[in-house]
């Protein structure tokens, strides 16, 4: 039995007087889909539907909180017939649920960022702009030197942050402008009281998810019980692995880990 799988057996056992009112909630990118150069080739690893499929019906509630599109995460993740999945897209902004999507009215800010960020990307070869309707963001990952190219993007885009009210969220290799408001924090917060959750599992791999296990170790503190999953990989934030108590390699070891710990 290797380390991680001792690791599991132990929250294993913690949880499973809780199981049936457990809130699962998973980011997409580097959680369910392994991480790939452009954005529009993410799929969720197979096996993810099913393996979500068996579990739906043992917890109170099964989610995605992604910062994509709610309708993207359910597409590329093959994952519209997951009995009574929810996924909260652009980091809360939006949901979808059984093939219904709730989403707010389109943001002049993000129109004005949308053409500036275009501008930015038109200028550095290798850089990319994704256009998630309700938010921009500009990859860097298939630039010549990614990272840097992160650095040299960094002021730019909080320049057009400040000017149009919106914030920046980054992650790997990403720079995200998006409204104001919205959080995985605030939306696995609402998951769990809407599910009445005595736990909750939370899976997730970048920036943009610390304000959920923020929002998890809050709910600890009222009595929850928190599992923090981390999958790990070369870029992962240190702040994620120390946060995390499971740290998996990757989405494979994020489904390995779920099956262990939920089925
Ligand atoms: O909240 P998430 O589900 O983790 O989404 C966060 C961002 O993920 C995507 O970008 C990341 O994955 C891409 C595909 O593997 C990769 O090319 C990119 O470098 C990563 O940053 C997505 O494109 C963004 O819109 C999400 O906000």
């Amino acid at each position: 039995m290797s380390s991680m799988d001792d690791a599991v057996a132990v929250v294993r056992e913690s949880l499973r007087p809780r199981l049936a009112q457990t809130l699962l909630a998973l980011d997409f990118d580097g959680v369910l889909a392994p991480i790939v150069e452009r954005p529009q080739d993410a799929r969720a690893l197979p096996g993810t539907a099913e393996l979500l499929t068996q579990i739906s019906p043992r917890v109170a509630q099964v989610a995605i909180v992604t910062g994509r599109p709610a309708s993207d995460a359910v597409q590329l993740g093959g994952l519209a017939d997951v009995p009574g999945l929810v996924v909260c897209g652009h980091y809360g902004l939006e949901r979808w649920m059984g093939g219904r999507l709730e989403t707010p009215s389109s943001d002049s800010a993000v129109d004005e960022a949308r053409v500036r960020v275009a501008e930015l990307v038109a200028q550095r070869p290798g850089t990319a702009i994704e256009d998630k309707g309700h938010s921009v963001a500009v990859h860097t990952r298939r630039a010549p030197d990614p990272a840097a190219s992160l650095e040299d993007l960094r002021p730019l885009v909080s320049a057009i942050a400040e000017d149009t009210g919106l914030q920046v969220t980054p992650g790997r290799f990403v720079l995200e402008l998006r409204p104001r408001g919205a959080d995985k924090g605030v939306a696995v917060r609402q998951l769990a009281a809407e599910a009445g959750a005595a736990a909750v599992v939370y899976g997730g791999d970048d920036l943009g998810d610390l304000p959920a296990i923020e929002a998890v170790r809050a709910l600890e503190a009222d009595g929850m019980l928190g599992v923090i999953i981390c999958s790990d990989g070369t870029e992962v934030a240190t702040e994620l692995r120390e946060a995390a108590d499971l740290v998996v390699p990757g989405p494979e070891g994020v489904q390995r880990a779920l099956r262990s710990l939920l089925l």
